[in-house]
């Protein structure tokens, strides 16, 4: 028997699905995300890739991995652009999903009933561990999800929240390693803890 690890179907046929990657900061989802893609444009697929306008951290106009790698995207504010831009694709990819509005569900469902293949990463928790934005609507009604870890920066454990360094309470806050740590459970406590005591 020959086992492929790759499902390459969904590189060649044309398909409706919705995959999901998720996880906390630094954990791979953007690099899995352009990964995915990339493979598609090879096999010769339509793709459109869609971020939140707002996102401006490392590049206004590119989808950007903290290890620098990038691919060129389209920034949007509402989820409902996304559908305007997608008539004509194979594959849709959406990145920092967690900073769109509750409609992308429904955007999503309907490319994928269209048979477009699509592809979301974002932040499953917010700095405090509450499920961000759409992604657990969409854990919901993904065809498959992916889960990927960072490493403890204090344990070098799997990381499975992301600790805000930063002193602010606001939800969104755009930042990268000057603001936010991967933690593993134990660590993320203990922090917290610190953070407590030190009030
Ligand atoms: N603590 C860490 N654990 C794992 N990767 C890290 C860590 N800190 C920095 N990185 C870098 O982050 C990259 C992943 O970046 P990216 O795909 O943008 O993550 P995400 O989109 O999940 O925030 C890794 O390849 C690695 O170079
Ligand atoms: C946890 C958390 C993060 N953010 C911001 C910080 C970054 O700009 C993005 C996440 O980017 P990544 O590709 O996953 O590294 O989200 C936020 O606004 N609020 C939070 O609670
Ligand atoms: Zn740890």
């Amino acid at each position: 028997m020959v086992v492929f690890s790759e499902d390459h179907i969904q590189e060649t046929r044309r398909r409706g699905r919705i995959e999901v990657i998720c996880g906390s900061m630094f954990s791979g989802k953007t690099e899995e995300l352009i990964r995915r893609l990339k493979r598609a444009k090879f096999a010769r697929q339509r793709v459109e890739i869609f971020k939140p306008a707002m996102d401006t951290r490392y590049s206004e106009e590119e989808v950007v991995s903290h290890d620098s790698n990038s691919i060129a995207s389209t920034p949007i504010d509402s989820s409902a652009s996304i559908l305007l831009f997608s008539s004509d694709k194979d594959v849709v990819g959406i990145d920092e999903a967690q900073f769109f509005d509750e409609g992308l569900i429904d955007v999503c469902n309907q490319l994928a009933d269209n048979g477009i293949r699509v592809i979301v990463a974002g932040l499953d928790m917010d700095f405090k561990r509450i499920p961000f934005g759409p992604i657990p609507a969409l854990l919901a009604i993904a065809d498959e999800v992916t889960k990927v870890h960072a490493i403890c920066v204090k344990c070098g454990n799997l990381a499975y929240a992301t600790h805000r360094i930063t002193k602010s309470d606001k939800r969104v806050l755009l930042g990268e390693k000057a603001d936010y740590e991967p933690l593993c459970r134990a660590c993320y406590m203990e922090s917290l803890k610190e953070e407590t005591e030190n009030k």
